[in-house]
């Protein structure tokens, strides 16, 4: 399997070609039916009623957070909640200013135009976005050189939802112009149960609540990877089962996808295991790490590390990764004793 390209992964939290087929089934419609984050969801309905009591368009939103935690389907609920047509673009799609100037003066009144991934767009392009923003319109530079001339254009009000997964990469000009911003979570496991048993009445598969719970204890706190590992569970529960997912269907079908009981999957274990086994839990540099694993170091550190991090097993420190306790306990093995046999375990896991 290639780690490289972390799409190859179950557990990968961006949208697949599979994902992005059924995706759109399974998008709730309104802000009703979207599952969890309660505050974005609270402050969003009021800055969309105030809006819409006001006969105006709402004001630009920010939605900053981890692929997979619903900013595309939010987007697509703020345009229906406010009745309006939606258009989706996104940064790394924007090179030119004269791109986002075709779209901005093709806009309809009112329209939200969705910009996924906002921190990667061209700087012209940026810099055309904040007058937009501000004040409806764009100037259009015509020509090159000393005889460039800027027409301007005026644009209908529209509604900017803009997305990004690092709120802190955005210049402050353009964080400013948002009128609204919120920050998606990770989901609780009690949130990704509610959004797995809507999803299975929508695929039409019987789950009984602990097959729900299993099933949203390996989604790594991200609802689509929840509808992913689901479609994998229906098909085991199809053709090796009776079709209805318990605990048992979906804990064996995730042993066969080998996605643990916490969501780790094999490339998370494997660097877990090499800085346990053969590093006594740390601190040992990433490149030795990732040279055990038989991984690009980049892979190791921006595809496995994260979770394993942010599910407290591991930490990055300035003499190395070290294994948590945690850690030690997930695998089922007991840490060396201070002054043991293993290379420095103990003395490594809180020496740093
Ligand atoms: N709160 C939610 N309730 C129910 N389903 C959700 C929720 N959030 C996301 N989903 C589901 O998860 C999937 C992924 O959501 P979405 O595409 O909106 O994520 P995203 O944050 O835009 O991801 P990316 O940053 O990769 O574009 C969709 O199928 C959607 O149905």
């Amino acid at each position: 399997m290639n780690w490289d390209d972390d799409t190859d992964r179950i557990v990968a939290p961006a949208a697949d070609g599979e994902d992005t087929a059924v995706e759109a089934a399974l998008r709730p419609k309104d802000l009703g039916e979207f599952v969890g984050q309660e505050k974005v969801r609270q402050q969003l309905d009021l800055v969309l009623k105030a809006a819409r009591q006001r006969g105006a368009t709402a004001d630009h939103v920010l939605l900053s957070g981890a692929p997979g935690l619903g900013k595309t389907t939010l987007s697509m609920i703020i345009a229906a909640e406010m009745g309006a047509p939606i258009r989706i673009t996104s940064g790394p799609a924007i090179q030119h200013a004269g791109d986002l100037a075709a779209i901005l003066s093709s806009l309809q009144e009112g329209e939200v135009l969705f910009l996924d991934e906002i921190h990667r767009m061209s700087r012209p392009a940026e810099e055309m976005l904040y007058m937009a923003m501000e004040d409806f319109r764009v100037d259009v530079i015509v020509g090159k050189g000393p005889g460039a001339t800027a027409i301007p254009l005026e644009l209908p009000p529209f509604t900017l939802v803009g997305a990004t997964t690092r709120a802190g990469l955005l210049p402050p000009p353009l964080r400013d112009r948002f009128g609204f911003t919120g920050h998606m979570e990770f989901y609780a496991p009690e949130e990704l149960e509610r959004v797995i048993h809507r999803s299975a009445g929508l695929l039409d598969v019987e789950i009984d609540p602990a097959g729900a719970a299993e099933i949203a204890g390996r989604s790594r706190g991200t609802p689509r990877i929840a509808n992913r590992l689901l479609r994998r569970v229906r098909d085991y529960a199809q053709v090796r089962a009776d079709g209805v997912i318990t605990r048992e269907v979906a804990a064996t079908a995730l042993q066969v996808y080998e996605v643990d009981g916490r969501g780790l999957d094999r490339l998370d274990r494997a660097v877990l295991e090499a800085l346990l086994k053969l590093f006594g839990g740390g601190p040992v540099g990433l490149s030795t790490l990732a040279v055990a694993v038989g991984e690009e170091r980049e892979t190791v550190e921006e595809v496995a590390e994260p979770f394993l991090v942010r599910e407290g097993l591991l930490a990055r420190t300035p003499r190395g990764r070290v294994a948590t306790p945690a850690a030690w306990a997930h695998l089922g093995l007991v840490p060396p004793q201070h002054g043991g046999t293993g290379s420095g375990g103990q003395q490594g896991l809180f020496g740093v």
